[in-house]
């Protein structure tokens, strides 16, 4: 359909900067609807080869290369792969040699003791001027092991500089990608997402992709999945319908840059982050078909289930996507969104309730305010993000308790926020630099202190 190109002239011969092509690049993208079936696209008519994977010779003198997600012989619902005809084989490529992984971490995770502690982040501070978003990554902490594909790690990015000449792939797991502030332009293996606040991207295991700015310096999450791909939950009782629909995920159409010269390709693997001079762009996949796709989704369409009688449902109601583990019901992850919903528990303190869990709880802040956290300088805000690791007690801070446990119950729309969690089943051990940091809340249990007793006998 098309082809797409580095930063350089326009077809009106004039130099556009790095925002203008990549924004002009993401205008009217064309996507294909629906999580995990089978798609197939070709940027070419007639690229794409038709009654079988590997002809003697593909279309167009394209390459035919498959693309494994899962091993060959996994049942076929979680079977992935995906066949690339590409202009050169993937397997052209010199020699990776080792490079700096800047403040990226990769599990397992023993820099530090996991701790039991509450703790909460600000936002990370401003890049220095040039990072762009491979270099902008900030692991957080993590658990499991990717040598062993298990466990997963919070990493959070900002940048003000779109990846030139540069393509990153993650052999260690799939990202899954939370804008806070601005907008990305993900040139794919397999073609263009632009994802923007409110919409999250997800990236396989091993696709190779390359970060554009679309409206100037960003900031976000990111989860890397070490485990078994992140999937739909299943609906049990909710029915055929709700929570996130298949069809509103968006995988991108075939786009291609046919160039030569030099490219930098970043490999994270077992924890290295390893570097090639190639001689073309490794984003010359002209046609594909299969199952192993990035995605992008708006947070805005998860239909949102809870309660239409008393009590504060458990927030596994909420979840988007699950990365299930060997136990049936025990995620490795899980990612949660707390999307705008009508509030009308009747006789139920109706933010979050004072828990401990088994599970552990990494929560970030898309936009505005998250109901059980007060908001502003200081508290839970837009780019901050907490950790409440397994069986730490919390829940409503001292001024949500008082506001919620004496509120009018009438119905009430929650809608100025947007805040989602990461949670797993392991504890997240946090990196040297994020428990040291700056921007660590130093006096975070306070948010608790002063929750007066009421008991009378
Ligand atoms: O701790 C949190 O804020 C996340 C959370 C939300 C909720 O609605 C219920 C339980 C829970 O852990
Ligand atoms: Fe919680």
């Amino acid at each position: 359909m098309f082809s797409i190109g580095f930063l350089g002239p326009d077809a009106s011969g004039v130099r556009m900067s790095g925002i203008d092509h990549a924004r002009k690049a993401a205008e009217g993208l064309e996507y294909l609807s629906g999580f995990g079936n089978e798609h197939s696209s070709e940027a070419v008519p007639g690229a794409l080869p038709l009654g079988r994977n590997s002809p003697q010779r593909a279309p167009f003198g394209l390459y035919a290369e498959q693309l494994s997600g899962s091993a060959f012989t996994e049942p076929r619902a979680h079977n992935r792969r995906s066949w690339l005809y590409r202009i050169r084989p993937s397997a052209a490529h010199p020699p990776f040699v080792r490079t700096g992984s800047g403040a990226l971490r990769t599990a397992p995770f023993t820099e530090t003791p996991p701790d039991p502690n509450r703790l909460r982040w600000d936002p990370l501070p401003d890049p220095a001027p040039g990072t762009d978003w491979l270099s902008g990554l900030w692991t957080l902490g993590g658990n499991g092991d990717a040598t062993q594909r298990t466990g997963m790690a919070v990493h959070l990015y900002h940048a003000n500089a779109s990846m030139e000449r540069r393509v990153f792939g993650d052999a260690d797991g799939e990202l899954l990608i939370v804008p806070e502030r601005g907008g990305l332009l993900l040139r794919t293996e397999l073609g263009l997402l632009s994802v923007r606040p409110g919409e999250v991207a997800l990236v396989p295991r091993g696709v190779r992709f390359r970060v554009e700015l679309l409206d100037g310096a960003v900031r976000g999450y990111v989860c890397e999945n070490y485990g078994q791909p992140f999937a739909l939950p299943e609906l049990g009782p909710i029915g055929a319908n709700g929570l996130a629909g298949a069809r509103d995920f968006r995988a991108p159409v075939a786009a291609y840059e046919d160039v030569e010269g030099d490219v930098e390709v970043v490999n994270k693997f077992c924890g290295n982050l390893w570097t090639a001079v190639y001689d073309h762009s490794p984003l010359d996949v002209v046609a594909w078909h299969g199952s192993h796709l990035p995605y992008v989704y708006d947070l805005r369409a998860f239909n949102v289930m809870g309660t239409i009688s008393y009590d504060h449902p458990d927030p596994s109601i909420f979840t988007v996507l699950t990365s299930p583990s060997d136990t049936p019901g025990l995620a490795g992850v899980d990612f949660v969104v707390f999307a705008p919903r009508w509030l009308v528990g009747e006789d139920t303190f109706r933010p979050p309730y004072f828990h401990r869990n088994v599970m552990s709880e990494y929560m970030g802040l898309i936009e505005g305010a998250y109901d059980a956290k007060t908001a502003g300088e200081g508290g839970f805000v837009p780019g901050g993000g907490s950790l409440h690791n397994m069986m730490s007690a919390h829940g409503p801070d001292r001024e949500t308790f008082d506001r919620a446990s004496t509120a009018d119950l009438g119905p009430q729309k929650v809608d100025d926020g947007l805040a989602f969690m990461f949670e797993t089943r392991w504890p997240v051990t946090a990196t040297a630099q994020a428990a040291n940091a700056g921007h660590l809340q130093r006096g975070y249990d306070d948010v608790w202190q002063g929750l007066q007793r009421h008991f009378r006998s």
